[in-house]
């Protein structure tokens, strides 16, 4: 994707503007911290707040960790950062997540402030499958980012409703270093120092 290509979102309405980063984050990598720092820059955000989901539905076939576990990694990860922070509404409202829900918490709990969902190029590929789409696309911009081995496109969104990034290319998946833990190779470096801790002092994912 050229410079040219890239959109830089709605026009600014002058509102507080907070992205929004949810994900499984079982384990939180590279790769998430890296698309919201970039999309953060290229959007102007103030805050990005990255959202664990309670139950992730659409894995029903895979085994998650406890959301405790993967709200502390996802603590952990973003601790430093100031423009970062991390919210429990999926975990805490219970049930299956869905992003309509998210958006529509987050729009009562910060008034006057437009909300950036960002999400990578595989997710934003299953965008039409989620829960309640009627109302999904009209409580935030949509940010699609590039993730290597999947074809970044707008799966047909509203007009205006989704701008898609490049972000620095990380070929990291959660998937990849739960498999990496279980078979007793390193994941440094893949996530941050202190989650490498945590999996160990949890014993995540060794019997995988
Ligand atoms: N390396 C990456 N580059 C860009 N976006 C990513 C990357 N990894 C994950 N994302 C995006 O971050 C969001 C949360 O992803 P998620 O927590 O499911 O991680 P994952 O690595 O895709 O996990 P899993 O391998 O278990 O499916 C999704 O929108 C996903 O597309
Ligand atoms: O709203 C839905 O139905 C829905 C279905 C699948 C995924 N999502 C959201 O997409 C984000 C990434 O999800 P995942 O499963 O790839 O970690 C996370 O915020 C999920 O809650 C949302």
């Amino acid at each position: 994707m050229g410079q040219q290509d890239m959109p830089t979102g709605p026009a600014d309405s002058g509102k507080r503007r907070l992205g929004v980063m949810g994900g499984t984050f079982d384990p939180i990598h590279h790769g998430h911290l890296v698309a919201a720092s970039e999309v953060a820059a290229q959007f102007h955000l103030d805050e990005v707040v990255f959202v664990p989901t309670g139950q992730p539905w659409q894995k029903s076939d895979t085994r998650v960790s406890p959301a405790e576990d993967r709200y502390l990694m996802t603590v952990i990860a973003t601790a430093e950062n100031p423009q970062f922070s991390v919210s429990r509404i999926d975990i805490d409202r219970g049930g299956p997540t869905y992003t309509t829900d998210t958006l529509r918490d987050l729009r009562a709990l910060n008034p006057d402030t437009d909300l950036f969902f960002i999400t990578g190029a595989d997710a934003l590929g299953q965008i039409l499958t989620w829960r309640y789409t009627e109302e999904l696309f009209s409580l935030a911009h949509f940010v699609g980012v590039t993730r290597p081995g999947h074809p970044l496109t707008d799966p047909g969104l509203p007009e205006g409703g989704v701008s898609l990034v490049e972000v620095p290319a990380l070929a990291i998946s959660s998937t990849d270093c739960r498999a990496r833990v279980s078979a007793g190779a390193p994941v440094w470096y893949l996530v941050p120092d202190g989650v490498v801790r945590y999996i160990d002092k949890r014993d995540l994912y060794r019997g995988d």
